[in-house]
């Protein structure tokens, strides 16, 4: 009897040999990254490494000068900052980009999911920091996308509210099941999130770490400060 068919796990994004400039100074220099449908991958490197660069050449933001990405058209991406238009009420903001018809029951639908389903026309200014990011997280979740980016989303808020904000992700993630790239300076974020976390380095990815295996987050976590140059603390939580 044959063996039953396994398909290769099928990626999101496939990066091969990435190059990307500002004015002559290569910033990404032969990067290589795959995310696979449903993975969800931290990059963790110190400032001015490269990290928002990448992410936002993913995102199809900007122009590379070499090598060849292969993402989803439009990946949905949230900032550090929520973005939100402070003239529309929340449901118009979350569906800004549907298609008119039954947008404002999505819109619903996805605030309902990140615990904002009674403040539809509620206004932006009106909510805290982490209320706000919730919306721009139902903001990407409508759009259903497979590839789904975040910059530093929870760096501004409370550690509490960021916590929190851990929990809620986590359980959307695994519901919709986009591939994800969190960028994020915070190393306990990343093991808390992530499947896999990439350090990047010279404008490449330097190492690669999986917290998930058995007994794995604490030497993960004493490896990446280290190769962050970073003194051992507590564990945040
Ligand atoms: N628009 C731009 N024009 C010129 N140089 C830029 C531009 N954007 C970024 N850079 C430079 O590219 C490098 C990488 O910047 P980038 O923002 O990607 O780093 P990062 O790793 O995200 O940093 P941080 O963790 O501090 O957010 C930096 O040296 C930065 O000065």
């Amino acid at each position: 009897m044959n063996a039953p068919f396994q398909s290769p796990r099928e990626s999101v994004v496939s990066v091969h040999g990435l190059v990307r400039s500002y004015g002559g100074r290569r910033v990404i220099e032969g990067l290589d990254l795959r995310i696979e449908r449903g993975e969800f991958v931290a990059l963790l490197g110190e400032s001015g490494c490269g990290k928002t660069t990448l992410l936002r050449a993913l995102a199809g933001l900007d122009e590379i000068q070499g090598g060849h990405i292969s993402a989803p058209k439009r990946p949905a991406v949230v900032f550090q900052e929520h973005r939100l238009l402070p003239w529309e009420p929340l449901w118009a903001n979350v569906a800004l980009g549907l298609p008119p018809r039954g947008a404002r029951e999505r819109a619903e639908a996805a605030l309902a999911e990140v615990g904002l389903g009674t403040r539809l026309d509620d206004w932006p200014r009106n909510l805290s920091g982490g209320q706000a990011q919730r919306v721009a997280l139902a903001r990407a979740l409508v759009q259903e996308p497979e590839l789904l980016l975040f910059d530093e989303p929870f760096a501004a808020l409370d550690a509490l509210t960021r916590i929190r904000m851990h929990g809620l992700v986590k359980e959307l993630v695994t519901r919709h099941r986009p591939g994800v790239l969190l960028v994020t300076h915070d190393v306990d974020e990343a093991i808390a999130l992530a499947g896999r976390i990439l350090v990047m380095r010279d404008g490449a990815i330097a190492a690669e770490h999986r917290p998930s295996r058995p007994g794995a987050p604490a030497a993960t976590r004493a490896e990446l400060l280290a190769e962050l140059g970073v003194a051992p603390t507590h564990a945040a939580h």
